[in-house]
């Protein structure tokens, strides 16, 4: 539930907060706003004497963090976002701005200077509005603001300080200390915004959101003002800022691309949890889907900025905030568009970034910096047992794709740590752990993808080319086979199904079934989640015997006993008798014929009011991850990712209807069909 009206009117929305701050993300995740993250790859790095005031350079840099992710993601992640937030988040004592300590040291020397007195704390917020005009170029309109929270700090001793120091809470806090956390016990005072000290002033960035919603009403209209120099709008605002010219700088704008069309769901980061919230919608049997393959993929357009832009000066606002910049860019009509080739080497890198990232994985770089961050690429070599000079190329392109952050230590060494990526999803024990899914990945995907030409050629699958073994039973002879092979799958099977389950299981409201079947649910991943949100609800998970017996290891410890397994082949057996069907990720294994002989198996399993509920990967002709997806069934099985109207075709030759769907936002789609 969005309590918040003007966070609801960004429903629908693509939300970006260009920021690896896991304390911002749960300031705005708590708003029920969903959202993407995508950190930012801008170098804090701005010459502080430049600016006038502490707040014009967290504005500054805010500012360039927003808009490196608005122009990275039409070329990286195929997609233009619809807002994009950036926030920078400082100290200032006695004139002097800290960010986040280097070193122990440098914790030290900022505590030490905050000590026994009040600070500001500034928080930079820049919202970008990203908007295709006329000529599928990208307006970018801005709006930017700051708060600031003083603080005042008791007297702090040499031990606590060292104390708090080797907590190690400082490293990456602005000014060295966490106010929510340990370094609350350092704050006599606080006047302000508590959360503004924390990373994100929430009160005043859905403030800012009201005045530009209710008193332009621009950021959803059409208006999107013409591109020029000089024709700045600005906002009402509750905050006078004269941002320092000299350092203003129109931002680079050489990347802009034909957009894809807003689909109208996106791929969210947020509590998502009551299917209120997500967008259902019923898919037409044969019907007229053709928006659904209406696409235009973002083609990387050179562009220079309007030479006239560069010299925008900040104009003299009258007395509102400084906000928009309208940011038009002209297209280069002559020689190499240098975003197409841009583009072009972003796809031509992209197996290259997936082989660092896979081998980074099994060498066991995230564990290592987990436990003990600010290693060296020597130290980590030698933990790892890897050349020196390997490991600091692949520490560094974990870096450059945003896996793992570095900085210069106080004896001027390049140190690394985890980036909130590889927090959230690379650690072995982390609750959303997607290693198993990359060890699959890497172990057996890749080489049967090097063999993708023979695939398309043939249109088969690859395992006797990549393996060296026919594959007459896809699961019997590939994957389950051979113990460490089989526990590798089911290992990945389960990363994916505990990333995506939540999801899934609340897609629809399921309240009214008693009875599941999870037909292939292997490590009973989702029935778990499916007992979590639906407290009535028993599941029997129906897998071959040889799943069925390894199953035990993935078993939650905690778990109420509404899952149960039962071994067979739901091809070849009886299967078991429930309201709800439940199908992930199983029907893209399979070509059509052999889905109709599962449809059919269910449907004569089900009584009127039952349904099935299948979670796959759905083609819509604008995400590349379910085409990618397509072509990893295409070397690895006999099957296919499918369009939302083909499953609807195949379900309604057995007796199924009323078929609705919600594209959760993330890995896997949702469809729900009745036995009409
Ligand atoms: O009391 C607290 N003060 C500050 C913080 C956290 O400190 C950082 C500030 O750094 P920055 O604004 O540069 O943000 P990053 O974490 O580097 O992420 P970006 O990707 O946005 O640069 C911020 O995380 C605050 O949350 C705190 O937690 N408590």
């Amino acid at each position: 539930m969005v309590l918040n009206p003007v966070i609801s009117k960004l429903a629908g929305k693509l939300v970006v907060l260009a920021s690896a701050s896991p304390r911002r993300m749960e300031i705005l995740r708590n708003t029920g706003l969903r959202f993407e993250v995508v950190p930012s790859w801008f170098k804090e790095t701005l010459d502080k004497e430049k600016f006038k005031a502490p707040y014009e350079y967290a504005v500054e840099t805010a500012k360039h963090k927003a808009l490196e992710v608005a122009k990275r993601m039409p070329l990286n992640h195929l997609k233009t976002p619809d807002v994009v937030i950036g926030a920078d988040t400082i100290v200032a004592v006695d004139g002097t701005i800290l960010e986040k300590p280097v070193d122990k040291n440098d914790a030290y020397r900022m505590l030490s200077r905050l000590s026994g007195k009040e600070h500001s704390v500034y928080t930079g917020v820049v919202i970008v509005l990203c908007h295709e005009n006329e000529n599928k170029s990208v307006d970018y309109r801005l709006i930017d603001f700051y708060e600031e929270t003083k603080v005042k700090f008791a007297d702090l001793s040499e031990s606590m300080l060292w104390e708090y120091i080797d907590s190690g809470e400082p490293m990456d806090k602005a000014g060295g200390y966490g106010i929510q956390a340990l370094g609350g016990m350092l704050v006599e005072r606080v006047h302000g915004d508590f959360l503004n000290v924390v990373g994100f002033p929430l009160n005043h960035f859905c403030k800012q959101l009201d005045i530009v919603f209710n008193t332009s009403g621009l950021l959803l209209s059409q208006e999107i003002l013409a591109h020029s120099e000089t024709n700045v709008s600005s906002l009402a605002s509750s905050r006078i800022q004269q941002p320092n010219p000299a350092a203003m700088t129109s931002p680079d704008t050489s990347a802009k691309s034909d957009l894809l069309k807003a689909s109208c769901f996106h791929q969210t980061h947020g509590s998502q949890t009551s299917p209120s919230a997500s967008p259902v919608h019923k898919v037409k049997k044969n019907g007229d889907n053709s928006k659904e393959d209406e696409h235009t993929w973002p083609l990387g357009n050179s562009c220079s900025t309007n030479p006239a832009a560069e010299n925008t000066t900040a104009p003299s606002l009258s007395s509102r905030e400084q906000l928009t910049e309208v940011i038009g860019t002209q297209r280069e009509d002559n020689g190499p568009q240098k975003d197409d080739l841009q583009r072009i080497i972003e796809l031509m890198d992209g197996f290259k970034a997936s082989k660092a990232l896979f081998t980074a994985s099994r060498l066991g770089v995230f564990d290592l910096l987990q436990s003990r961050p600010e290693l060296d690429a020597a130290q980590v070599a030698q933990e790892i047992k890897a050349s020196v000079k390997g490991t600091q190329c692949l520490l560094d392109a974990c870096v450059s794709l945003g896996l793992l952050r570095s900085r210069e230590s106080s004896c001027q060494k390049r140190v690394y740590m985890n980036a909130a990526l590889a927090q959230g999803f690379l650690l072995s024990d982390a609750p959303h752990s997607l290693g198993g899914y990359i060890q699959h990945c890497d172990q057996t995907v890749w080489p049967l993808f090097t063999h993708l030409e023979c695939a398309v050629r043939d249109g088969t699958h690859q395992h006797e080319k990549a393996f060296g073994k026919k594959a007459n039973d896809l699961f019997q002879d590939t994957l389950y086979n051979n113990q460490d092979i089989k526990l590798r799958f089911m290992s990945a099977m389960h990363s994916i199904a505990k990333v995506t389950g939540r999801a899934v299981a609340t897609a629809f409201d399921l309240s009214r079934f008693k009875t599941a079947c999870d037909l292939g649910g292997c490590t009973g991943a989702l029935a778990h989640e499916l007992t979590k949100a639906h407290p009535e609800m028993r599941v029997t998970v129906f897998d071959l015997p040889t799943v069925v017996e390894m199953s035990g290891r993935f078993s939650p410890q905690h778990s109420e006993n509404r899952v149960s397994f039962l071994a067979g082949d739901f091809f070849e057996d009886e299967l078991p008798k429930a309201d709800l069907y439940i199908l992930a990720r199983i029907l893209h294994d399979w070509p059509d014929e052999k889905v109709h002989v599962l449809l059919r198996r269910i449907a004569d399993s089900c009584t009127s009011g039952s349904a099935v509920l299948i979670a796959e990967t759905m083609l819509d002709g604008r995400k590349p991850h379910a085409a990618l997806q397509s072509l990893n069934m295409l070397v690895q099985t006999e099957g296919m990712e499918r369009r939302e109207r083909q499953f609807a075709d195949l379900l309604c030759q057995h007796g199924f209807g009323d078929v609705q769907v919600v594209h959760t936002g993330n890995f896997l789609d949702a469809l729900i069909a009745f036995k009409m």
